[in-house]
């Protein structure tokens, strides 16, 4: 039984601020992200079975991944509702533009975490999340690694 990774890479453009930094990304800015989801399991070896070779079915983590991050953060605001940023929230909401108030400063770093919990909830039990790559922009990115975290 070999374990195998399989990948899937998404794209979206998301503006984010963030509050309290001391550099120009403390201003309202947007990135067009770069999402690489990782995930770990044993290729199904049942000719009957309709997905037979596969870890999971491409199209199904897309699924996952579409309804869980790229649907809700794709031309969104991301803004820390733990900051006075959430009084511009609710402006910028008034006037009917996506906005989405997270409870932590919206780094990659903390995005990653974000993505990385919500999505692990949605996989089926046969597979794992081995890791996750957000690049904020073509030189800079974060990673998660299952094994990374206690
Ligand atoms: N550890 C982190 N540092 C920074 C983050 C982050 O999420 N984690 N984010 C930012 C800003 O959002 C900024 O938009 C991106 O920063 P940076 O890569 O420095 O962007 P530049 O385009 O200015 O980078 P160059 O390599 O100089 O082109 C800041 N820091
Ligand atoms: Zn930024």
């Amino acid at each position: 039984m070999s374990l195998i990774r399989i990948t899937k890479h998404f794209d979206f453009e998301t503006a984010h601020a963030l509050y309290g930094y001391d550099g120009k990304c403390k201003n309202i800015h947007g990135h067009s992200y770069q999402l690489y989801v990782t995930i770990i399991g044993t290729p199904i070896n049942d000719a009957s079975h309709v997905k037979n070779g596969m870890v999971l079915d491409f199209g199904d983590l897309k699924k996952i991944v579409k309804s869980e991050i790229i649907d809700i953060f794709d031309h969104a605001t991301v803004l820390n509702a733990s900051s006075p940023h959430k009084e511009l929230a609710s402006k910028i909401e008034s006037h009917s533009s996506k906005v989405i108030l997270v409870d932590y400063q919206p780094t990659s770093e903390n995005m990653i975490i974000d993505f990385a919990n919500k999505i692990s909830k949605k996989l089926p039990t046969s597979v794992k999340l081995h890791s996750i790559k957000l690049h904020e922009t073509n030189n800079s990115y974060a990673e998660w690694f299952a094994s990374d975290q206690s």
